[in-house]
């Protein structure tokens, strides 16, 4: 049986919400895996964390430390070597933090190292078969794995269907006595909030998103008129900040804002990871590309294949008579 360890990202008490697509992606390793969750951190926040993923994972293991408060990297890679079994299969979010973690645990654990899985196929003995994606999502990576010695895998956030939290009835171990000398050369200072901008992305509903394939700054105007028309506000991917057709407050993801609309519409945007990674909640998502193979449209729930520059002013009137 495979055992598999999910480190918890987590602020303020709230689980990140990969908490929720671990089981899925463990479930496509070998069904019949031990998952358990870790979650590292210190006092009434962390018990907070722990008792909500009881209702996801049978197994919840804490580590608390004052040195843990804020996720230094130095610091719960020392404390994650000392509680994991190496020879276990561990996963982490491949974000900046995962980035941060996982190729010095790997090392420190003497086990495999495999970054952005996007999906499994299975195991055959001890060898995994891991699925990633290069050239922006253009082209998929099937490649192998071997975690005899145990292995470190990085998960790209929203790549694996999310489960309800349910009635899981798991139960905290609490392993912080384990956890040895966390003394570390790094020193977190202090969280710098991001400017929230004239408007607020993370607030609305429905998002217009605008990409490269805007083209021109004058044509980010034919976006805010379908966002006007649709009560929506206008997003954008990083190319357009880049460029200064819009502010940073306005881009979304992993070097932008996190949003969780109910309603994307992604206009000329191709859907790299990084982009892809700022969407979160699950919403539905229409996506307008000329270019059929953009990767953009194996996320989205509508996939039209057509110049956003006919297409946003043809919807704009569309809504605006109805
Ligand atoms: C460390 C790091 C952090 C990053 N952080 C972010 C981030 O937070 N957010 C982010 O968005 N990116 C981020 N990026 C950049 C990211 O890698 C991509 O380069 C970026 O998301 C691409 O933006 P795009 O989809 O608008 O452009 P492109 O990838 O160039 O895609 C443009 C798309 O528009 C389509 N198109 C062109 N013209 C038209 C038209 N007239 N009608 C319809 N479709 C058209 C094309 O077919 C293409 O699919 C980051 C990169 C790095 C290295």
């Amino acid at each position: 049986m495979t055992q598999i360890f999910a480190y918890i990202p987590h602020q303020g008490g709230v689980a990140a919400d990969i908490a929720l697509e671990y089981p899925a992606a463990a479930a496509k390793i070998d069904a019949s895996s031990t998952l358990t969750a870790v979650v590292t951190g210190s006092g009434p926040d962390l018990d907070k964390v722990a008792n909500g993923l009881t209702s996801i994972y049978k197994e919840v293991i804490k580590i608390d430390n004052a040195a843990l408060a804020y996720p230094n990297a130095e610091v719960v890679r020392k404390a994650l070597v000392n509680v994991l079994d190496a020879s276990a299969i561990v996963f982490a979010p491949n974000d900046t933090f995962g980035m941060d973690l996982c190729p010095g645990l790997s090392i420190k654990m003497d086990s495999a190292y495999v970054a952005d899985a996007v999906d499994f196929e299975g195991m055959e003995g001890s060898l995994l078969k891991v699925v990633r994606q290069e050239l922006g999502g253009a082209v998929s990576t099937h490649v192998t794995c071997d975690t005899a010695a145990g292995a470190v895998i990085t998960l790209r956030p929203g790549a694996f269907i999310p489960v309800e939290a349910g009635a899981a009835g798991g139960t905290i171990v609490d392993k912080s006595a384990d956890a040895g000398d966390l003394a570390a050369k790094r020193r977190f200072l202090e969280i710098v909030e991001a400017e929230v901008g004239d408007v607020d992305i993370t607030k609305s509903d429905v998002l217009v998103s605008v990409g490269r394939g805007i083209e021109e700054e004058e044509n980010i105007e034919i976006a805010q008129e379908l966002a006007e028309a649709m009560k929506a506000v206008v997003s954008c991917s990083r190319p357009i900040v880049d460029a200064k057709w819009l502010e940073k407050s306005r881009q979304v993801g992993t070097s932008g804002q996190t949003v969780k609309p109910k309603v994307y519409m992604a206009m000329g945007i191709s859907g790299s990871f990084q982009h892809m990674g700022g969407i979160k909640g699950n919403p539905f998502i229409v996506a307008v590309n000329k270019n059929p193979k953009a990767p953009i449209f194996q996320v989205a729930d509508v996939g039209i294949v057509q110049d956003i520059l006919e297409f946003m002013p043809e919807l704009t009137e569309k809504v605006k008579s109805m």
